[in-house]
């Protein structure tokens, strides 16, 4: 088997039709306006539009600066491209390009809270795209070039960088020349080399391999030291074939004429060309401890897996996030906007790319805090050869990056807007992160470092399939459908999916040979509240839900998902036939509300209809011990239409009471109440209870009835744009998780995600 091919079959995480399902399902693409101020009323019709919007009108026009002000210029980047270096995938022309452009501008949403557009530019002609390009100005607080083939991308940058007074950023050059220096200092130190006595070869020599190397030039890499190559070998002085005036910069007297001679004995290879082009012979005659960054993307010049192959003193980068030290833009570009933006910078010059440069290369010799670990693989990373730079989802990189980037703009004089006070700068950075991505990914990382069998009770249905698939392709565990043999081949083959692959297995409860044990079991616990031998022999023959958590009651799975042919409480109540409540505690339904700048834990969303206050006092406790599981130290509010005995009404009685209780039991966690909603989530109407005693806004709202947890909850997800997970079930012995009826394949990999995570380490 071709080594490529190799690699192919061993980190495919997606499968082509997750893929293009992704993009398709609800709103095509990946990218939505929404408006920012009310448009409910004529009034706010009058203000948003004529014949108010005249005003801001009028002040630009006398002061262009305040269009920073009125308008979303000062937080707007354009992503623009014309599609001719799609990523690896060479050009594929403007159409094309859209989506990795629309996924451009989500990533410069969701790690910097910069908003982007996507603009392709269907043509070839420089000087149309150019044109193109220039008169938007006005919109854009910052342009950010994106997948342009060199030389024009030189000519492109250069030419509008003299046009326009907005930083204008051509990410495949100094946004990959800004990671991968970053990456570089680090692998040198680590093998204890420097930047004057290191043989570097890069291949590849277009937008990105000629800005990373005239980077390392310009932060003291010895240029003698240097090898360029493109598709027809080495860049020498004298060659005339293939060449350009940006190339020629590079040109170096040497005899060597191939990569492959070039990479004899090489310290470092940068790959910023395409797939495959390093062979098992180019790596093995590279020096000791050679530092390889293969970063052609989607497929790296060469794998990990290949390298390990060949040699185990390799430092070794991919542009990819499904390897360790992922060297790729995503790491610079939104957070480089973000300085430069803020500073209302008119470029993004030397002295930024370099501070970028440093801050990310610093950020991975620190020692990593507690909150940070969780961003990582389940396991905190420590600087060495497999952690050589931050990952992606590296919660410091907000708060970190743009400062050094605002910093050096002000001291080289781009800015226009000087920020004084850089702490709080730093500060309001974090508040700007998004918290979903975070908690989504540290789950998802732990369940991977530790693989679960989960049980999905619903195999016959086509989206558990699909989720069961989903769930063992990206390394979760092993998804085990309980369904019988005919309907569900019948149900795979008629979707077209294929079940025969690893990580799957599919149960027949009437052909297993547990089910004489789990008939057993059932009945030993079932045979005092009226079952029959007989009723569990039916219960565990024809009822999945049943079979499936004796499957793990029994230990032969780890974790259970169900609930998308079922209501909640039958689901639950089938359940809990077959588990009980782990040893002192109560099973509740928790659910996480994830909004920009905060998440909310809601309990309880699933069980307890009318709690009293000794039940109140238990789901605060519940509630909180699953919010510390997910880092989050608890600040529990027990919420009521009162607060504090204002107004005066019997409902709020039970939550006072449980308040009380609380007192009594000496938990360790901050609660309070009974208090509204609003004095629980605003730290202005808090002030206004000095005696409170939480020590910020509650991040846990224990909720007096399912009602109000239920309707508060779907309001927030319908109205409030937050995102909901859960009902997450705590508190049962073994861990099940109940999706709701007629989820969708991703929720449901998220449950089965949240249950394999509850299955402990
Ligand atoms: N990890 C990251 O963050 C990033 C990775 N990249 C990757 O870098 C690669 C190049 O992108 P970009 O610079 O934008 O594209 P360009 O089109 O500007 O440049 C491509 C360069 O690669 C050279 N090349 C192509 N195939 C080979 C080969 N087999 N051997 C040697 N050289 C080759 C071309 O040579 P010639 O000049 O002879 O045509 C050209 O110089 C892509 O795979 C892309 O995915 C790019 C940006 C960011
Ligand atoms: C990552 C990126 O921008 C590229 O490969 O083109
Ligand atoms: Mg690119």
């Amino acid at each position: 088997m071709p080594a490529s091919d190799k690699a192919d079959r061993i980190r495919t995480s997606v499968t082509e039709q997750e893929a293009l399902d992704f993009h398709a399902q609800g709103r095509p693409g990946k990218l939505e306006i929404a408006p920012t101020k009310p448009m409910a009323t004529q009034r706010d019709l009058s203000l948003a539009y004529s014949p108010g919007v005249a005003v801001p009108v009028k002040a630009i026009a006398a002061d262009p600066a305040t269009a920073y002000d009125y308008t979303t210029r000062g937080n707007m980047v354009a992503v623009i491209t014309n599609g001719t270096a799609i990523l690896g995938l060479g050009n594929l022309g403007a159409l094309a390009s859209k989506p990795v452009m629309e996924g451009k501008s989500v990533l410069f949403k969701r790690f910097a809270d910069v908003d982007s557009i996507d603009l392709e530019v269907d043509t070839e002609n420089v000087d149309e795209f150019i044109n193109c390009v220039r008169y938007l100005g006005p919109s854009f607080g910052g342009i950010n070039l994106e997948d342009i083939k060199a030389p024009d991308c030189f000519i492109i940058e250069q030419r509008l960088r003299e046009l326009m007074d907005i930083p204008v950023f051509h990410d495949d050059q100094h946004g990959t020349a800004i990671i991968a220096a970053a990456g570089l200092i680090n692998a040198l130190e680590l093998t204890g080399r420097d930047f004057k006595n290191t043989r570097l070869v890069c291949n590849g020599a277009g937008a990105a391999a000629i800005a990373c190397i005239e980077l390392i030039k310009a932060m003291g890499f010895n240029p003698e030291n240097i090898t360029l190559c493109d598709t027809k070998g080495v860049i020498y002085q004298g060659r005339t074939e293939g060449m350009n005036q940006w190339k020629s910069a590079h040109a170096v007297k040497t005899d060597r004429r191939t990569l492959a001679e070039a990479m004899e004995g090489a310290d470092v290879v940068l790959g910023l060309s395409q797939k495959g082009a390093f062979t098992a012979d180019m790596i093995r005659s590279m020096a000791d401890n050679p530092i390889i960054f293969a970063m052609a993307n989607p497929d790296p010049e060469i794998t990990p897996e290949e390298v390990a192959d060949i040699r185990n003193d390799a430092i070794m980068a991919t542009g990819r996030s499904d390897y360790p030290n992922q060297v790729n833009n995503v790491l610079g570009f939104p957070y480089i906007f973000r300085g430069a933006l803020d500073v209302r910078a008119s470029s993004i010059n030397d002295a930024m790319k370099i501070a970028a440069v440093r801050s990310l290369a610093e950020l991975a010799r620190e020692d990593v805090p507690d909150d940070v670990a969780a961003a990582y693989q389940g396991t905190r990373p420590r600087f060495g050869a497999e952690y050589i730079i931050p990952v992606p989802f590296d919660p410091r990189l907000i708060s970190a990056i743009p400062v050094a980037v605002a910093k050096a703009a002000m001291e080289t004089g781009v800015a226009r807007k000087p920020i004084t006070d850089l702490d709080a700068y730093a500060r309001e950075l974090s508040a700007r992160r998004d918290p979903i991505a975070a908690t989504t990914q540290h789950l998802y990382e732990r369940v991977r470092n530790h693989p679960k069998r989960v049980v999905f009770a619903e195999g016959e249905e086509e989206q558990v399939m699909r989720a069961a698939i989903a769930f063992a392709n990206q390394g979760l565990g092993t998804a085990i459908l309980v369904g019988r043999d005919d309907p569900l081949k019948a149900t795979a083959a008629r979707a077209g999916i294929d079940l025969d692959r690893p990580g799957i297995e599919v149960v027949n409860a009437r052909l297993s040979t547990r089910v004489e044990a789990y008939t057993e079991y059932l009945y030993s616990r079932l045979q005092r509240k009226g079952y029959l031998l007989r009723d569990c022999q039916r219960l565990i023959n024809t009822d999945r839900n049943h079979f499936s958590a004796c499957m793990v009651a029994l230990g032969d799975a780890d974790a259970m998902v169900t609930g998308t042919t079922r209501n909640y409480s039958t689901a639950l109540e089938d359940v809990r036939r077959c588990i009980d409540p782990q040893p002192g505690h109560r099973v509740i339904g928790v659910s996480l509300a994830l909004t920009r700048g905060r998440t909310v834990l809601v309990a309880d969303t699933a069980v307890h209809d009318m709690p009293t206050a000794e039940e109140l006092a238990d789901i605060a406790e519940e509630a909180a011990g699953f919010a510390r599981s997910f880092g989050y130290e608890p600040r529990v509010a027990l919420l009521a239409y009162s607060t504090f005995g204002h107004p005066t009404g019997e409902r709020s009685e039970r939550l006072r009471e449980a308040v009380k209780i609380l007192d009594t039991r000496r938990v360790d966690f901050e609660y309070d109440g009974e208090m509204g909603a609003d004095v629980a989530l605003n730290a202005h109407r808090m002030e206004q209870y000095p005696f409170c005693r939480l020590s910020g806004t509650a991040n846990v709202l224990v909720m007096p009835a399912i009602h109000s947890a239920s309707i508060s909850t779907k309001m927030l997800q319908e109205l409030g744009g937050s995102t909901v997970m859960g009902p997450i079930l705590v508190g049962l012995g073994k861990s099940v998780q109940i999706a709701s009826m007629g989820a969708k394949d991703t929720d449901i990999v998220n449950m089965a995600a949240i249950a394999a995570y509850n299955a402990g380490a």
